[in-house]
């Protein structure tokens, strides 16, 4: 299930890499060419300088002969003790830059997602963790790569000119050594990057018990029923399956590295054999051994370098493949917006279809209705009988799978679906409670309006939440979150939940003048004078616009111009209700059930 990574093969990858590399900083980029440069040239400069020094100290040289080159020398190691401190300092601000640029484009990208279902395709969001932290490392790790590539490429090529001075035969036998070391790196970063993708659901859900255990959300529960000791439990289950994959390719990595640090001693071992021989021969001088010494050195640390940059690289780059796809997901909607009248004249449902994915039931099938401009439609049926899907589809969150939804006889799918939500107002049933202020939780309703403390004010007083809003410590800037401190340290409030709830029913009056409004359950945490005062104020504002209510209490919705009952996918019972209860069906029967919950007989 897990086998599939990402389109785009690692060496596809690379160019596009380096390319946000370069533009997410192209003067740090510079410099730290610059520096790599130096750096690559500095030991093979100062192997030579070496080799001369000591040539001409056993030659008897002179001492003005000898200090210019020990100068030089020191000078050089300055150079690469300070090229290299600079060259962190730019690594650092150059990771900061590429981090931000792909954090950018990544969470625009996620914006740009107009739907809800990739939100709830696991799949996608294992791309959408891993796609955050291969952009934000790849491109910077696989620019060092190539970088590290041609200044060790440099390195090597010195040394190896050298080696081949002195012994083609040892040069020849160390380059061909590293062939071995460059395909077992190369298959152990494949296997290490297929790890990661087939770990990353474990690692999901060891962050969502993790989480559980940790956040207020699930606090009550979890102390209550005493589940902390469940979900601990778990995730250290989740994480022990992590350790253990991870253990596995640190073994094999092991065993990988043991094989080819024989390799390259054997070699070097052999070619010093070779190099003192030849100088109790006379053929070789005592420079000569030191630039062996240096050069197989040089050339073996160079290869396994550059052998680890690039099997780091791949398997970086395979990552990548995730940041690709999400950065390039299409912008959804494209639709031609001439279509839209400015004044909404009907909404009509033609035979909708719609299951939430071809492994899900039909939820809804073969619905069918027309709501007219300026009238309200209620929802009523039991629960999970499809009244927010309906609702869902119609701002645009889901397409129906078959059939169509009309908007002014135009097919919801041709419009624009940020145009058409500018036109619907709503307030869910899981609506949001926002780490923002009070202010600001209600100025989000219409974010334009954010700063317009009198509408905001007056949609809470509609509401019914401005008095509890005033009277907060901070009034309406208080905090409403207990997540974080305000910039003062000061402690944020938290509301309860039937307050909450106006809140967020005056965040959806701040949208004023909208041709529908969708109410999805909006009292249901209010107590019985509040939801009869919110019913009344929210008729006042729905008058003379279209208005779709959703609710379980008959009472709120019975007022509607239309009752639509849900049941098996299809509407069941339409009319008003009068009509329904004189039908004697559905809707009569849960009318009748809830009233005579109120019907007591006093005993006499
Ligand atoms: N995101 C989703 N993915 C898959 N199935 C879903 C999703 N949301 C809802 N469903 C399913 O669709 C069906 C209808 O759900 P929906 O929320 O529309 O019902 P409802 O009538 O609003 O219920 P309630 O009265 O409980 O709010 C349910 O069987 C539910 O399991």
């Amino acid at each position: 299930m897990w086998k599939k990574m990402s389109s785009g093969t690692p060496v596809r990858n690379a160019l596009p890499a380096i390319f946000l590399a370069w533009r997410a900083g192209a003067p740090w980029a510079t410099s730290i060419t610059a520096l790599a440069l130096l750096s690559a040239l500095i030991p093979i400069s100062m192997a030579w300088l070496t080799k001369l020094l000591l040539d001409r100290l056993t030659h008897g040289a002179q001492l003005s002969m000898v200090i210019p080159l020990a100068g030089f020398l020191a000078f050089l190691g300055l150079l690469i003790s300070g090229s290299a401190a600079l060259r962190r300092y730019c690594d650092a601000e150059h990771d900061r830059r590429v981090n931000l640029y792909a954090q950018d484009n990544i969470y625009r990208a996620v914006n740009n997602i107009s739907g809800l279902s990739k939100f709830e395709d696991p799949k996608f969001l294992d791309q959408l963790r891993l796609a955050a932290q291969a952009g934000g490392n790849t491109p910077s790790q696989v620019f060092q790569a190539a970088l590290g590539l041609f200044a060790g490429s440099l390195t090597i090529g010195g040394f190896a000119v050298s080696l081949l001075l002195i012994s083609p035969m040892m040069a020849a036998a160390t380059i061909v050594g590293a062939v071995p070391m460059l395909l077992a790196e190369i298959s152990l970063a494949k296997r290490h990057a297929v790890r990661i993708w087939r770990m990353s659901p474990t690692e999901r859900r060891e962050i969502a018990y993790s989480q559980l255990i940790s956040t207020t959300a699930a606090a009550k529960e979890v102390r209550l029923f005493g589940l902390g000791d469940f979900f601990h439990m778990r995730m250290l289950n989740e994480r022990r399956a992590i350790d253990e994959e991870k253990r596995r390719m640190d073994r094999a990595t092991l065993r990988v590295q043991f094989g080819l640090g024989i390799l390259g001693a054997v070699i070097a071992g052999a070619g010093l054999v070779w190099t003192a021989a030849q100088a109790l021969n006379g053929r070789l001088t005592l420079g000569d051994i030191t630039m062996y010494v240096a050069s197989i050195a040089g050339v073996q640390a160079g290869l396994s370098t550059l052998v680890s940059l690039i099997a780091s690289a791949y398997q970086q780059l395979t990552l990548f493949g995730h940041y690709r796809e999400i950065v390039s997901l299409p912008v959804e909607s494209q639709a031609d917006i001439r279509n839209l009248p400015a004044t909404l004249d009907r909404i009509e449902f033609k035979d909708v279809w719609f299951r939430y994915g071809p492994d899900h039931p039909w939820v809804l099938r073969g619905i069918t209705l027309t709501i007219p401009f300026g009238s309200s439609l209620g929802l009523v049926g039991e629960n999970g009988s499809g009244k927010s899907t309906l609702v869902k589809l119609l701002c645009g969150f889901y397409e129906p799978t078959e059939g169509t939804i009309l908007w002014n006889g135009v097919d919801l799918r041709e419009i624009d679906v940020k145009i058409l939500r500018s036109r619907i107002s709503a307030v869910f049933q899981d609506f949001m409670e926002y780490d923002l202020s009070a202010a600001e939780n209600i100025g989000v309703g219409d974010i334009e309006k954010i700063d317009d403390r009198e509408l905001i004010e007056e949609s809470a007083r509609r509401a019914g939440v401005h008095q509890t809003l005033a009277a907060l410590p901070k009034g309406y800037d208080s905090l409403l979150t207990r997540f974080f401190l305000a910039a003062d340290d000061s402690e944020g409030v938290r509301l309860s939940g039937g307050q909450a709830q106006r809140v967020a029913v005056a965040r959806s009056l701040v949208r004023e003048g909208r041709d529908l409004l969708i109410l999805d359950e909006p009292s249901s945490g209010l107590d019985a004078a509040a939801e009869h005062d919110i019913h009344a104020s929210l008729r006042e504002y729905r008058k003379g616009s279209t208005s779709i209510l959703i609710s379980h209490r008959l009472s709120a919705v019975r007022d509607a111009d239309m009752l639509a009952v849900l049941a098996d996918g299809g509407i069941a019972e339409c009319g008003t209700h009068s009509e329904l209860i004189s039908l004697n069906g559905i809707y009569a029967r849960l009318f009748n059930l809830q009233a005579s919950g109120y019907h007591e007989t006093v005993p006499g």
